[in-house]
């Protein structure tokens, strides 16, 4: 599976963003959010998805090398073979997960690692910057556990995007939408290496 090994070669200066998506409707935005991070000066993009985040955007859209469950138990036959999760830990400078749905906010608050995203997030480096998109249903975001694990993944010192109001997909209008992709793409380049600073360099 040496593809896969060759795929996570990082290149000198260039500062590696893993895209995390999970299951909110919010996933449509992949695409979108993929090609406008794509234009950041020295930025290379890559893909961890869950399995239900897939049912959202279509893959054929995503212009970057996207890692799924199976890849992990792929890559991973024997003693010798590397394992994906970590690997992916290495190769990224920034987490960022947009959008972040309640299933999956409530596995990491907890530290559940039950696929390769939640496995990448469990073995993060927290001296490099992971950025969360809460995205799911108003009723959902108004639960009072929301707020409790929000505040336990800022604990970790990840660092938040909240989420906006608008008329959600299902009807409802409220808070629970993800930010706008730009507002994304803005605070991502906020983490980046100033040109005299490489990715080694910045202090988080
Ligand atoms: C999908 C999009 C981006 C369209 O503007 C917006 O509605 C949104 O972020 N929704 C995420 C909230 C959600 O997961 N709702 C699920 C049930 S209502």
């Amino acid at each position: 599976m040496s593809f896969l090994k060759t795929d996570l070669s990082k290149s000198a200066g260039t500062f590696c963003v893993l895209v995390g998506v999970t299951g909110s409707v919010a996933a449509l935005k992949l695409p979108l959010l993929v090609s406008q991070l794509l234009q950041l000066p020295g930025v290379d993009v890559k893909v961890v998805t869950t399995e239900h985040a897939q049912h959202f955007y279509n893959s054929e859209e995503v212009s970057v090398k996207t890692y799924r469950d199976k890849d992990e138990w792929e890559l991973w036959t024997q003693r010798s073979d590397p394992v994906l999760h970590i690997e992916l830990r290495r190769w990224a400078d920034l987490f960022l997960i947009a959008p972040l749905d309640a299933n999956t906010l409530g596995k990491i608050s907890n530290g559940i690692c039950d696929n390769l995203l939640t496995c990448v997030v469990r073995a993060w480096d927290t001296s490099r910057p992971l950025i969360f998109c809460p995205a799911m249903n108003t009723a959902m975001w108004q639960h009072p556990v929301t707020a409790q694990q929000v505040s336990r993944l800022t604990e970790f010192g990840y660092v938040e995007i909240p989420c906006i109001s608008k008329k959600l997909v299902c009807g409802d209008e409220g808070k629970g939408a993800m930010a706008e992709v730009s507002t994304i793409v803005s605070v991502v380049k906020q983490h980046l290496p100033k040109p005299d600073e490489s990715p080694e360099d910045i202090s988080h």
